[in-house]
């Protein structure tokens, strides 16, 4: 097979993972016309024209801010995320930011880094300088964690760990993320609530609507005197000017961010990493492995795991013919779509139907091959987003 499928990549992906398409079947550059699929870490798709060829885009991570997901949805594209897959390499840098922040390591290296004279005068500066950088210690803190998803929940039974107390507040956390977050962890029944007994607080909530602006102004004095707020998200999930006033005031103690930014360049009390959360080897494996082994069975075979738009759907291949076809969760559609399929003379081998939200989705294994024009009238029904075919290659 020549090089039929094509794949684009916007950001630097991992060798492990692009490894995994076959080059005897897919052409991955970052700069191939007519992509069938793009792969994606941070760079911001908003304003880009995706060509009409995409049939997938894969985020080789876990915020899917960048990336036009409602207009995706309304072309019946998916788009995968590498949920988790990151997690630990996120939570390492939490906890590191806890301590940078309690034991005042920025500052102190900046102090360390400025000392100058022999051994003795350095040795006397070192031990006139250090009470000024004198921290304290997590054990026996608390950590607030907002948003219990595969970060939360990590960084949560890491604090526990080191003898930290945590509570958690997450409104919306799955059955499986429920089952698998400790005991120990204690329910906050409102941000407000949670803010008001933690000595540290750390976000791990996507950037949505809802959660644009969530540490605000009125948030950052509901936080307890003294504390520490983390953004490992994303920026416009905290009010910076907000968070700096609170550090002026004396009334938050650090702010340790993932984010950097003109606001908050050079500010005391503020400890600002470059966007270094998934940046490890161990992560960066972990994601591609993960979006390309779910793009090519989605580009192959049309099953689909770990997106953020389109519902779970993976059918064991039973037939050489198979439709692929994504459509708006309304009435009828899979009535309409057998219907045009026995209009046909064409028997359903088998049939599989989930939906999330307003996006449908269904795979058709048929007895027969699905001639075009009966591909053409499938795509003309009211709803149906997309249409593919997806034949066993030999
Ligand atoms: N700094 C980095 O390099 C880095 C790396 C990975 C992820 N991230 C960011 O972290 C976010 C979380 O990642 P994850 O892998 O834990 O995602 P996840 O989907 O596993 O978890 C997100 C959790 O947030 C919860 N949530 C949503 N809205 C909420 C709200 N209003 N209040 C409280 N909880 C809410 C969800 O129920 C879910 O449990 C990503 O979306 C991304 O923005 C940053
Ligand atoms: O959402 C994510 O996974 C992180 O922000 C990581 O982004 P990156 O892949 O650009 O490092």
């Amino acid at each position: 097979m020549a090089n039929p499928y094509r794949i684009l990549t916007l950001n630097k992906i991992s060798a492990q993972g692009l490894k995994r398409f076959p080059a005897e079947s897919y052409q991955v550059a970052s700069d191939v016309d007519l992509p069938d699929a793009i792969l994606v870490r941070s760079q911001v798709m908003h304003d880009m024209e995706i060509p009409a060829s995409v049939k997938a885009i894969a985020r080789a991570g876990a915020g899917t801010n960048n990336v036009p997901v409602a207009k995706m949805s309304a072309r019946g594209i998916p788009v995968f995320n590498a949920a988790g897959a990151n997690a630990n390499a996120v939570k390492e840098l939490v906890i590191a930011g806890m301590l940078l922040s309690a034991r005042n390591i920025v500052p102190a290296l900046q102090f360390v880094a400025g000392l100058a004279g022999d051994d003795a005068t350095v040795h006397k500066l070192v031990e006139d300088g250090k009470k000024h950088f004198a921290g304290i210690e997590l054990r026996g803190r608390t950590l607030g964690v907002i948003g219990l998803g595969a970060i939360g929940r990590q960084v949560a039974d890491t604090a526990l760990a080191l003898g930290m107390r945590v509570q958690g507040y997450d409104p919306e956390i799955t059955v499986e993320g429920a089952w698998s977050l400790s005991s120990q962890v204690k329910k906050a029944q409102s941000i407000e609530e949670l803010l008001r007994h933690s000595d540290f607080v750390t976000l791990h909530v996507p950037l949505l609507d809802a959660t644009r602006g969530l540490i605000d102004a009125s948030r950052v004095k509901a936080m307890k005197s003294g504390s520490v707020l983390l953004n490992f998200s994303r920026d416009a999930i905290v009010d910076s000017d907000a968070v700096l006033a609170g550090l002026h005031e004396k009334h938050l103690r650090g702010y340790v961010c993932d984010f950097p930014s003109q606001t908050l360049q050079g500010q005391a009390g503020v400890v600002t990493l470059p966007h270094l959360g998934a940046s490890t080897e161990e992560a960066e494996e972990n994601c591609a492995v993960m979006v390309v082994d779910q793009v090519r069975d989605y580009l192959e075979h049309g099953n689909i795991a770990n997106t953020v738009n389109f519902p779970t759907l993976i059918m064991p291949r039973e037939s050489a013919h198979r439709l692929a076809v994504a459509n708006a969760n309304v009435p009828n559609m899979l009535g309409q779509i057998s219907s045009a399929l026995a209009g046909a003379g064409i028997n359903i081998h088998t049939m599989m139907n989930k939906s999330r939200g307003e996006m449908a989705y269904t795979l058709v294994d048929t007895d027969s091959p699905v001639p075009p024009q009966l591909i053409a009238q499938i795509e003309a029904i009211q709803g149906v987003l997309m249409v593919r075919c997806l034949p066993l290659s030999e």
